[in-house]
């Protein structure tokens, strides 16, 4: 899951997820591992952006309010523009593939129907 660090409604929809539907994919896919991504960290400096925020009262996402309001996920952050932190989407997808794999490995092989 990702979301991008200057953006309030984007981080709202990672906390109402959180509630929301965590639970459901929990309870059906024990132990999927959920890495939960803070995108365009670099925008964080930008000035007219923080104005912008400014104006409405707003400020960026931080990493210590997302630890604190989002829990029991991996949490990392990057800035693809900058390319910094970039290869947590690789150990990302390392991740899913490798429990996608031993859950197929898991499955009974399915039978197949004869017609004579
Ligand atoms: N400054 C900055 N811009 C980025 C970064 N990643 C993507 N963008 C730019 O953000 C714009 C939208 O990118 P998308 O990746 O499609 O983002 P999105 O999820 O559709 O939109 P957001 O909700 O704004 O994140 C494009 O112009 C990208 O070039 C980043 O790390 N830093």
């Amino acid at each position: 899951m990702c979301f991008n660090v200057t953006n309030p409604n984007s981080f709202g929809n990672i906390l109402k997820g959180n509630k929301m539907w965590y639970p459901e994919v929990n309870h059906f896919c024990k132990g999927l591992p959920i890495v939960l991504v803070g995108c365009k960290t670099d925008l964080r400096k930008d000035k007219v952006l923080l104005r912008q925020l400014h104006e409405d009262w707003l400020e960026p996402i931080t990493y210590h309010k997302v630890m604190q309001e989002v829990h029991a996920v991996t949490y990392l952050e990057c800035s693809a523009k900058y390319q910094e932190n970039i290869n947590i989407f690789t150990e990302a997808s390392s991740a899913a593939l490798s429990v996608m794999q031993k859950s197929q490995r898991k499955q009974k092989p399915k039978r197949s129907c004869l017609l004579a």
